[in-house]
Formats: structure tokens, sequence, C-alpha cells
């Protein structure tokens, strides 16, 4: 059950709860309800004939006098790899450009405005494995790698902001391998690249052996549509990495991941929706779905059996607000488009209301942190 057989969290309330008591239910899980997008036919017949799930809800802000409402749609893309992942790696990625290819053109038809793929998203999650070659062949620049060109092209075809998660190789600076999201603009310019600053090292997830800690700090991207910064996965157990984004002025925050059922599906619904409430922006977090089989077996020093795959990616992408509201999420098993209509005025109404940019004590916090990260600190406990 924890598995692929359990369609997703809100398909097992609608199919057990009486109305009425769902109703109390989803406005306790989920906040204000959001409203359903009404996508046209015609990109419902196309995801339904590509096999992925679309679905549509837009958040809304209030009225105000002086600001007109900033409506921006997002589109989130969760997906399993289509071919095995002993398939000659250019085979795999050309099968993942065109599997994009044809979301893309579904997202457009919603009128998404920014789209963003899942982390390393032209690959398998092969970091499991601690094997080289061929896992390392999928790294590109980020500058003018065949991916990035492919994400150009979708840019200019659509007018559509693309962020693009790739393992990134860097050969101007001694071929070190990055986890990267490129940002190109709905221009087709590559508006710049942000690198995941924390890395797991956590069960099979043995990433270190492949790039090392983000170098770029937090940038945020002005684009035409709004500020948007990438938090990269693991960074999202990191509440001062969304913190950052959210200083430097982020509106919406992506979080492009690959997390598996029985380490974080109990964490997923809580941490991006919490770094919602806490800065004042949108979170947008995406999974990936499936299982991945690799040919060799390996171990991660935990005393668990040689096995062959990370386990049960579990989807369930979703969108949440600044005031704490959120969709619901994709399938936990299907491959899935999520568009979200938000009213980015949303961010500064709820910072009114909440005022925790006003009331955040940051120079304090940030005198603490550093006392505390010098080495001879002696931990400042009282005790009786
Ligand atoms: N890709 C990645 O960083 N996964 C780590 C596991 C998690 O953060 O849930």
């Amino acid at each position: 059950m924890a598995g692929s057989g359990f369609e997703s969290l809100e398909q097992c309330l609608e199919k057990h709860l009486p109305l009425a008591e769902l109703q109390e239910v989803k406005r306790l899980l989920y906040g204000k309800e959001t409203r359903k997008l009404d996508l046209p036919g015609a990109a419902l017949e196309a995801a339904s004939r590509g096999d992925f799930e679309l679905q549509g809800y837009a958040f809304e802000a209030a009225a105000e006098q002086q600001r007109r409402p900033r409506t921006v749609r997002v589109g989130l893309v969760q997906n399993r790899t289509p071919l095995p992942a002993d398939t000659p790696v250019v085979k795999q990625v050309t099968a993942l450009h065109r599997r994009m290819e044809a979301v893309v053109e579904v997202a457009a038809m919603c009128g998404v405005n920014i789209i963003c793929f899942q982390e390393a998203w032209t690959m398998p999650f092969a970091f499991c494995t601690r094997e080289k070659l061929p896992w390392t062949e999928f790294a590109e620049s980020a500058e003018d790698g065949p991916t990035i060109k492919f994400c150009q092209e979708l840019a200019r075809k659509h007018g559509m902001v693309v962020v693009s998660p790739v393992l990134e190789r860097d050969s101007d600076h001694g071929d070190v391998l990055w986890n990267t999201a490129v940002v190109v603009a709905s221009s087709g310019a590559v508006l710049g690249k942000t690198r995941k600053n924390h890395i797991p090292r956590v069960g099979d997830f043995n990433e270190s052996t492949y790039y090392m800690e983000g170098n770029l700090g937090h940038p945020v991207f002005q684009t035409q549509f709004g500020r948007i910064a990438v938090n990269i996965c693991y960074g999202r157990h990191h509440p001062l990495n969304w913190l950052m984004y959210s200083i430097n002025g982020a509106e919406i925050i992506f979080n492009p991941s690959a997390t598996i059922g029985a380490l974080s599906e109990s964490l997923w619904p809580v941490e991006a929706r919490n770094a919602a409430i806490a800065n004042h922006c949108f979170t947008c977090a995406i999974n990936r779905v499936g299982r991945e089989h690799f040919p060799n077996e390996f171990t991660s020093g935990d005393g668990k059996k040689a096995h062959q795959d990370f386990g049960y990616f579990y989807g369930s992408s979703y969108v949440a607000a600044p005031d704490g509201s959120r969709t619901p999420g994709l399938s936990r098993t299907r491959d899935g488009l999520l568009v979200a209509e938000l009213d980015l005025n949303l961010c500064r109404q709820v910072n009114d209301i909440w005022g925790f940019k006003m009331t955040g004590r940051y120079e304090m916090y940030a005198r603490g942190t550093c006392r505390s990260c010098q080495t001879r600190l002696h931990p400042k406990i009282v005790k009786e």
C-alpha cells in the first residue's frame, strides 16, 4: 500500500467521508479552499491522450485600490523516467525531452507562464548507486548544454519561463559537478542559475559522492511574471534556506525534489507549506513518481540488504500560499501537470496581516547564529 497502491490522500478522503465532514476536514488540512480552474477541453484531452494527470486551481487575493491583481500561472511537472535506467544515456535524455515537450504543450494551452520540472529531470535518480559511469554522463553545461538549448526553444515557442533542474558539469572550472536549476526567461535567454545548497546524507541519498554544496547563495530571478527562486529538494528541510530566498525578495519559491515514501512522505505536506506561511510567499513542491531500477546492487552502510532501487517516489506535487491554503496534491502514482493561478498581491496582503517580516528578529538571530558557529562557543544553557 505504501508504494503504488495508494493513489492519493484526497481520493481516500473523498471516497470515505460524508460531504459535510469532508468539507471540514479539507478546511483543516488545506486552509481556505482553492477554486478549481476551468481548463480548456483540448488540454484535458491532450493530457488524457498523453497519459498524465492535469489539475488546475486558483488562489485569490483581495482587490486593492492602488494595485491591479498580479496573476501568474505556474506549472509543476512530476514524472516517471520513461525508459529503463540501463538504456543508453542519449536515448534516455531524448525520451525525457520528448515527454516534457508534450507536457509543456499542454501547459501552454492552460496559459502557464512559469513552468518547473522535477529535480535532475533529465536522468534517473541514480545517486543511490555511488557508481560514477554512466550516471555522470548525464551532467551537462548549464549555459549551452543540450537540455538548456531545448528549454530555450520551449521558452521562445510558448513565451514561458522555464525552470530546468539538471546535473550540471562546469567544464570551465575543473569539470566540477553541481545539482543546479537553470532559469530560462520567456524570451529564451538564460536568466541565470542556482545550485542546491544542502546535500543529503540520509539513507540511499548518496548524493555527496557526485556533486558539491552550492556556492551561489540564494539568488532570486526577476522574471516577466514575478520574482522567483529555486530551493532544490533537501533544502526544504532547512527553514533558513527558505528564509534567505524570501529575504532576497522571492514571491514564488520552487522546490524541485526527488524523495521516497519511506523517508519523507509524512513531512512532505508540512515543509513547503510551512515555508509559504513563514515567509509570506508561494511555494511549489514537486516530486518525481515511480520506482527506478538500477543494474547493480548497492548498499548504504545502514544494515539493509543489497538492493537495486531507491524505493517509491510518491509524486504528490502541490502549491502552497502565504495564507496557508494549498492545492490538493497530484497523484502519488501518475505523471502529472499541476497548474496554479496565483495572485502575487497575496504575499504583501498576508505580510500586512501577520507581519512576520516586520516582527522577525533577524539581526538578533544573525548575531546568535554567528556566535553559535564560532568554534569555541559554550552553548548558553541555563541550569538549575
Ligand atoms: N534529492 C534529495 O535531496 N533527496 C533527499 C531526501 C529528502 O529530502 O526527502
